[in-house]
C-alpha cells in the first residue's frame, strides 16, 4: 500500500457559539480522508458544507476538538507555532481571492522572495528561484518590478501559485482557487495546476463547489455534506456514477458540463428515474 502524505482521521471542528446560546457548534463531525504523494484529493460540497474548514484545520487555523491530522507520518493535529513554521516549507495554501491574498504594496519579486528569506535562502539563489518560479507559472520575467494591481485575476492567481511553490512544498491546500475566475481563465489555471503536479510531483487538497472542476483536477474525491463525508472514491467513478443522493443532486446541478459529461448526465438521470420508479412501485419513501 502506498504511504499517505496526508491522513485525516475522524476530524471534528467546533467553534464557540456567540450570543445567548452557549456551548460550541460543531462544523465537522468526524471527517476522514487521505492523500497519496503526487495525487489530488478533491473536496466538493455546497456552500457551508465545511470544505474551507477542512483546509483550515489541516493548516492549524481551525479549532480541532477530536481526531488527528498526520502529515508525512508526523502527527500535526495540535502543532504549535514553531512546528507550523517548519511545516510551511512542505505545506502551502492558495486561496480563492487573488485580489486579497497578495499584498498590494509589494512588488511581485518581493512577494515571491519573502518565503525564501524566511527560510534563509541566500540572495543570489533567491533571485534565481524567483525567475524560475515566474517562468514556471507562465509570467514574464519583468513581472518582478510590478505590483499586483497591474495583473489580471488569472495572472494574480498564477502569482499566488508561484508563491505557494517557492519552498517546493509536498502539499498545497487549494481553497476554491479558480472560483473567482472566468471560465476560460479557470481552464488555463487548472491546466497549470496539472502541469505543475506532473513536473514536480506535488499533491493537492483541492476544494471546490464545482463538480466539473473537481472531476478535471482530481484523482480521488471526497463529497462533503453538512460536515460529513458522504461519499469517497476515485474521481472518475464518483463524478459519473455517484452513489449518494446528495452527490447526484450536486452533479445534476453543476453548470456547463462538457459534451461527454452531458451524455453521462443524461444516463445518470435515466438511472435515477428508473430507480425512483422501482422505489415508488415498492412503496419505499424517498
Ligand atoms: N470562524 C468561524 N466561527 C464560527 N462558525 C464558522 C467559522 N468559520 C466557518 N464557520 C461556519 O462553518 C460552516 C462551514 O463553513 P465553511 O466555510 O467551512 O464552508 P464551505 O463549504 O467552505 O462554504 P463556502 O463554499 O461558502 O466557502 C458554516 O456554517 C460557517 O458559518
Amino acid at each position: 500500500m502506498t504511504e499517505k502524505l496526508l491522513q485525516v482521521d475522524d476530524l471534528a471542528v467546533a467553534y464557540p457559539r456567540k450570543g445567548f446560546r452557549r456551548g460550541p457548534v460543531e462544523i465537522l463531525h468526524g471527517v476522514s480522508l487521505d492523500i497519496e504523494p503526487g495525487k489530488t484529493l478533491g473536496v466538493v460540497g455546497e456552500s457551508g458544507s465545511g470544505k474551507t474548514t477542512i483546509g483550515r484545520a489541516i493548516l492549524g487555523l481551525a479549532p480541532i476538538t477530536r481526531g488527528t491530522v498526520t502529515f508525512g507520518g508526523v502527527d500535526i493535529t495540535h502543532a504549535g507555532r514553531r512546528k507550523r513554521a517548519e511545516l510551511a516549507a512542505d505545506l502551502q495554501v492558495v486561496f480563492q481571492d487573488p485580489y486579497s491574498s497578495l499584498n498590494p504594496a509589494m512588488e511581485i519579486g518581493q512577494i515571491l522572495a519573502e518565503p525564501l528569506q524566511v527560510q534563509k535562502v541566500g540572495a543570489k539563489e533567491s533571485r534565481a528561484r524567483v525567475a524560475e518560479l515566474l517562468d514556471r507559472v507562465g509570467l514574464p520575467s519583468n513581472a518582478i518590478t510590478r505590483v499586483p494591481r497591474e495583473f489580471s485575476g488569472g495572472q494574480r492567481q498564477r502569482i499566488a501559485i508561484a508563491r505557494a511553490l517557492a519552498l517546493r512544498p509536498k502539499l498545497i491546500v487549494c481553497d476554491e482557487p479558480v472560483s473567482a475566475l472566468d471560465l476560460t481563465t479557470q481552464a488555463r489555471v487548472l491546466d497549470l495546476f496539472l502541469e505543475i503536479q506532473q513536473d514536480l510531483g506535488v499533491s493537492y487538497l483541492f476544494i471546490s463547489h464545482d463538480l466539473d472542476v473537481i472531476r478535471h483536477i482530481s484523482h480521488d474525491v471526497a463529497v462533503l455534506y453538512r460536515g460529513d463525508v458522504v461519499e469517497r472514491g476515485e474521481a472518475a467513478v464518483v463524478t459519473t456514477s455517484p452513489q449518494h443522493r446528495y452527490t447526484r443532486r450536486l452533479l445534476l446541478a453543476s453548470p456547463l458540463p462538457d459534451p461527454d459529461a452531458q451524455a453521462e448526465r443524461r444516463a445518470l438521470r435515466g438511472r435515477m428515474a428508473a430507480e425512483e420508479r422501482v422505489a415508488a412501485g415498492s412503496g419505499v419513501e424517498r
